[in-house]
C-alpha cells in the first residue's frame, strides 16, 4: 500500500528542471528531470549575435548535454523576438585576424556538433532567425516557429556566399529546387511561408507551446533503440560530414579571404550602419 502510494506520488510529481550551466555563460541548460530532455537557451543580449564567446559556450553546452546522456536537445532563445541574428557582424567588420579565424572555426564546430549530434535535436524558434540563426534552426531535426517572424539565409543579399553547410541543412529540409533558389536569392521567409514550404514543421502561438511541440517530437523516439536511431541519423548525414571534413580548411580560408576583401568590408560597414540607423529612425 505504502509502496503504491509512493509510486503514484512519483508518477504525479511535477516535472523539475535542473540547470546545468554556470550563470556566467552565454547559454543556459535546463534538464527536465521527468522527460530527461535538455533545453539549451541562447542568452546573449540583445539579439544573440554569434560571437566567439557565444559559439564557444554553445559548443561546450552541446558537449555537456551529450555527456550527461540527455534524451534530446531543444535549442531556443531567451529573447522573445529574436532566436539569433546570425553571426556578430562586429566580428567581421574591421576584424581582428585571430578572432575572425576563431569565429569561423567555432561556427564550424557548432554546426558539426549539432549535425552529428547523437541525440534527437529540435529548435523552438521563438523569434527572427536570419543567416547563422537559420543555420542553428535548420541543423536540428525538427522546427517549430512563432508567428510574425522571419527565417532564411540572407547571405547573398549581403554579398556573402553561403558556406556549404548552409546548403547541407537546406537540402535536408527543402526540395532541391527550392533550396537552391532560396539560398541563391538570399530569401527570408515569413513564418507562414516557412510552414508552407516545409522549412518549419509547425507554427504555435507561444514559446511554451513551441517547447511542448519539441518535447513531443523527441518523444516520438521514446520506443526506438537509441543506438539504432543515432546510427541511422549518422548514415543519412555521413556523406555531408565527409565532404565537410574534406573542405573544412578551404572553407575557413575562403571566409578569411572574403571578409578581408576591401569591397566586402565596405559593404559590411554600410549594412551595419543601416541596422543602427533603423534604431535611430525608430526612436524619432
Ligand atoms: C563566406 C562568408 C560567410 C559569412 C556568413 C555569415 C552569416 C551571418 O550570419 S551574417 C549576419 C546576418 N544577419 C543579419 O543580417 C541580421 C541583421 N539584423 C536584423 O535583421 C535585426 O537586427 C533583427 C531582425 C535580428 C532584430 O531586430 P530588432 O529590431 O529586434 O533589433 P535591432 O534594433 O535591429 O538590433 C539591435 C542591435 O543589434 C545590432 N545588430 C543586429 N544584427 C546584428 C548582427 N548580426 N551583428 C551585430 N550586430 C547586430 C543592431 O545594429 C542594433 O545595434 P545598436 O543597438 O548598436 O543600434
Amino acid at each position: 500500500m505504502m509502496r503504491s502510494k509512493f509510486l503514484s506520488l512519483l508518477i504525479r510529481a511535477p516535472s523539475v528542471c535542473r540547470s546545468m550551466s554556470t550563470a556566467t555563460k552565454l547559454t543556459t541548460i535546463d534538464v527536465n528531470d521527468k522527460t530527461g530532455i535538455a533545453t539549451l537557451t541562447l542568452n546573449r543580449s540583445p539579439i544573440n549575435a554569434l560571437n566567439v564567446e557565444l559559439l564557444q559556450d554553445l559548443n561546450e553546452s552541446i558537449k555537456e548535454i551529450e555527456d550527461n546522456k540527455s534524451r534530446g536537445l531543444i535549442l531556443t532563445s531567451s529573447n522573445d523576438k529574436v532566436f539569433s541574428a546570425g553571426l556578430d557582424l562586429n566580428e567581421m567588420y574591421r576584424p581582428d585576424k585571430d578572432r575572425a579565424r576563431l569565429l569561423w572555426i567555432k561556427l564550424q564546430d557548432v554546426w558539426l556538433a549539432l549535425y552529428s549530434c547523437d541525440l534527437p535535436t529540435a529548435a523552438a524558434i521563438n523569434g527572427y532567425a536570419p543567416a547563422g540563426g537559420c543555420l542553428l534552426a535548420t541543423v536540428c531535426e525538427y522546427r517549430v516557429m512563432l508567428p510574425k517572424c522571419r527565417i532564411g539565409f540572407n547571405e547573398t543579399q549581403l554579398g556573402i556566399v553561403p558556406p556549404i553547410f548552409c546548403m547541407f541543412n537546406f537540402l535536408n529540409v527543402l526540395p532541391r529546387r527550392v533550396a537552391e533558389r532560396s539560398l541563391s536569392q538570399g530569401q527570408m521567409f515569413t513564418t507562414e511561408q516557412a510552414l508552407q514550404i516545409g522549412l518549419v514543421d509547425d507554427v504555435v502561438s507561444s514559446k511554451g507551446e513551441a517547447l511542448d511541440k519539441c518535447t513531443k517530437f523527441i518523444d516520438t523516439f521514446a520506443k526506438v533503440n537509441p543506438l539504432a536511431r543515432s546510427l541511422a541519423k549518422q548514415q543519412f548525414r555521413a556523406a555531408d560530414l565527409q565532404r565537410f571534413q574534406t573542405e573544412r580548411a578551404k572553407d575557413l580560408e575562403s571566409f578569411l579571404a572574403f571578409i578581408n576583401h576591401p569591397q566586402m568590408q565596405e559593404g559590411l560597414g554600410i549594412y551595419l550602419n543601416s541596422l543602427k540607423k533603423k534604431q535611430q529612425l525608430n526612436a524619432v
